[in-house]
């Protein structure tokens, strides 16, 4: 007999806010043409979070399904983001299958959630989240012994305090070495220039960015 699930749902599917086709905005893959796959839902409320639309709805769909639509943008690279993509435990899968169909695959993660399981061909962009968010209680830092060396941490900096926490964790967990660090200013929080003139004073091993996307599109939807 059929397992009762409820309406819509089904053992093999993931819910997902949308699939879209832009330029990478984010992290080592920047510029790059890109498949996002943005899935539902993110147990962390980050103060300043660009994304609130993904905390809720969604369509199910299957692995098969989101294949299917990722090959039809004939893109090489495909980013996994939400909300809090490992939330929902068929991200895992997922992850493996794009791997296999020979895309160069990356995944957003707030680094709340255990990356362990992850496939070591996926490069994790793992943020750390800094007190202004709101939600650096929820950082998980034995995450850092499962990052590889093309892994990136990136810590997204809303205010000066939020920056020498950020300068802090970098020394005392020697992040730089272990993969490529990325500090990033929140969105029409703090002055880009002012956090690139702080990097340069420290003389600190990290990777400034900005979101491509926005200065591009403003932050319009499926951008
Ligand atoms: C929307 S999140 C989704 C993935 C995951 N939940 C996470 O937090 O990494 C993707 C990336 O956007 C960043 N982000 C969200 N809102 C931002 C903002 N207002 N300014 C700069 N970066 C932001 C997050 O820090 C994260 O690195
Ligand atoms: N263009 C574009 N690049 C991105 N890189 C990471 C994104 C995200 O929301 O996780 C993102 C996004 O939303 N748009
Ligand atoms: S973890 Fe990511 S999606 Fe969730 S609230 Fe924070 S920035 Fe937004
Ligand atoms: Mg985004």
């Amino acid at each position: 007999m059929a397992a009762v699930r409820p309406a819509g749902q089904s053992g093999d599917r993931l819910r997902i806010t949308e699939i879209f086709h832009s330029i990478q905005g984010e992290a080592d893959a920047i510029g790059w043409r890109t498949v996002f796959v943005r899935l539902t839902g993110c147990p962390l409320r980050c103060i300043w979070c660009d994304t609130e639309y993904s905390f809720h709805g969604g369509d199910w769909h299957t692995v098969d399904d989101i294949l299917a639509e990722v090959a039809s943008y004939g893109a090489c690279h495909v980013c996994v983001t939400g909300g809090e993509p490992l939330a929902q435990k068929r991200c895992i899968p997922l992850l493996a299958r794009l791997c296999d169909a020979g895309y160069e695959v990356s995944l957003e993660t707030s680094g709340a959630l255990d990356i362990s399981a992850v496939d070591p061909r996926v490069r994790k962009v793992m943020d750390l989240k800094a007190p202004d968010s709101g939600e650096s209680a929820r950082n998980l830092w034995t995450n850092l012994a499962y990052l590889l060396s093309h892994d990136q941490v990136k810590i997204v900096i809303a205010s000066r305090a939020d920056y020498e926490w950020a300068r802090g964790v970098l020394a005392e967990h020697a992040i730089d070495r272990r993969c490529m660090v990325l500090f990033s200013p929140v969105h029409g929080a703090v002055q880009p220039r002012e956090l690139a003139e702080w990097i340069i004073a420290d003389r600190l091993p990290v990777r400034f960015q900005l979101q491509l996307h926005k200065l591009l599109w403003n932050d319009a939807p499926g951008h």
